[in-house]
């Protein structure tokens, strides 16, 4: 993101856990046009520079291969606040209707997008009246983006239910704020601790942004307990003192159902878990290419589209270290979690997906006496 909003003029510094943004150069609408037009992996930029500037044209979102990723929301919601929007050559462009500012719109979305509802709630905060946005995502992180553009200056009402009101404004200021803390991160750690049978201790997390998951392990048979405001200790001992885990089933949904971002690391727990477990991806149609990679390291689990059903072995040491590929960030993450339970040494290839959701996750994991080194192709586990 630091690269796309220096392309766009903005000045952007990196000093440990901050990031200094300075758009003032951003201000100047011709010169960006142009580099609007060469960005590339910036799609949520649209919504901002659009209301911004009355034009922009990027090209379609990346990201992981876990299935179609349309972007019918982001275009009609655009369409409902006066863009004209177009999808050419891999590109979508759009442009403000009779003039340089967006109009106040309705717009329900089909399924609560994150992505849409954050688009289009963006380029809502500057355009002319009162934007009704409705069926909208309520995950933490549009809570969070909500806050920071209330604190630059708009008006936003209802973030976190499913219908958003957006006041706009004519220009929005800089300001301070502090990035909620990464749930699935966190999610992945406990899950980690799980299917080491350890004990570990997370923070910075808000219990409230993973009681899905908390509930789930919890009936795996795993201790979990709040240990601050923003932390939890999970020790991965039943309350009789052994460290056999009951299997369960998952069904992924929008939050505060049970996040997609979490389903192959859990998965990987699963196949250590005793007797049947089910797990159901309907969010998105094809995230489900870590089977065949937990399959060799001698998982049991019949896979059929979106659902699995998974064989649990009564032993967390059930597994036997493999060569594996990652296919994308979290079913990377889902066989580092794997290799971590498996006998022997587990070697990950394409394992760069990992580290684009994962800040040093070789660092955390080592500090917590994994042996793991991660190369940006390679990452190799041993048990
Ligand atoms: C960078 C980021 O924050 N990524 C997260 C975000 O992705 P992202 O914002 O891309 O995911 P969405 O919430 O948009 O996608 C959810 C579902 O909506 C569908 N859809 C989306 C847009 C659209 O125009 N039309 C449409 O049909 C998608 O195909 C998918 O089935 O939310 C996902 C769901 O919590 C997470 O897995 C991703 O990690
Ligand atoms: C799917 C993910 O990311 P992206 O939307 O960037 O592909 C993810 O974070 O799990």
């Amino acid at each position: 993101m630091g690269s796309i909003l220096s392309s766009l003029g903005a000045e952007v510094e990196v000093s440990g856990d901050e990031v200094l943004i300075n758009a003032d150069g951003v201000s100047c609408v011709e010169p960006c046009r142009d580099r609007v037009k060469e960005i590339r992996g910036g799609f949520f930029v649209i919504g901002p520079l659009l209301a911004r500037f009355g034009e922009a044209a990027v090209a379609l979102p990346g990201g992981c291969d876990i299935g179609s990723r349309p972007v019918d929301l982001f275009m009609r919601g655009l369409r409902a606040l006066g863009a004209i929007v177009e999808l050419r050559d891999g590109k979508v462009e759009a442009r403000v209707r009779n003039g340089r500012r967006l109009v106040a719109g309705k717009f329900r979305l089909d399924y609560p997008s994150v992505g849409a509802t954050e688009t289009l709630m963006m380029a809502a905060c500057l355009a002319d009246g009162v934007t009704i946005l409705s069926n909208v995502a309520k995950e933490p992180e549009v809570i969070d983006l909500a806050h920071f553009l209330n604190n630059s200056g708009a008006h936003i009402e209802g973030a976190g239910s499913s219908k958003i009101r957006i006041l706009g404004q004519s220009q929005l200021h800089g300001t301070e704020c502090t990035i909620t803390p990464d749930r699935i991160e966190a999610g992945t750690f406990l899950l980690a601790a799980a299917i080491t049978r350890s004990c570990i201790n997370i923070s910075p997390v808000f219990p409230s942004h993973i009681s899905s998951l908390v509930h789930k392990l919890q009936t795996a048979g795993c201790r979990i307990r709040r240990s601050g405001r923003d932390s939890l200790e999970v020790s991965a001992v039943c309350e009789n003192g052994d460290r056999v885990f009951r299997g369960f089933n998952v069904t992924t949904s929008p939050f505060p159902g049970f996040p997609t971002d979490l389903q192959p690391q859990t998965m990987a727990l699963l196949t250590t878990c005793n007797g049947l477990s089910r797990v159901e991806e309907s969010v998105f149609e094809r995230r489900m290419t870590h089977v065949q990679e937990l399959q060799k390291l001698g998982a049991r689990i019949d896979l059929s589209g979106s659902r699995a059903l998974i064989y649990g072995k009564e032993k967390a040491s059930a597994l036997v270290g493999s060569e594996l590929t990652a296919m994308d960030l979290r079913g990377g993450a889902a066989l580092v979690l794997a290799g971590l339970a498996a006998e022997g040494r587990t070697e990950i290839s394409a394992a760069g997906h990992i580290y684009r959701g994962y800040e040093d996750i070789d660092r955390k994991l080592a500090g917590l006496g994994a042996d793991i080194q991660i190369s940006s192709s390679t990452a190799s586990v041993l048990a």
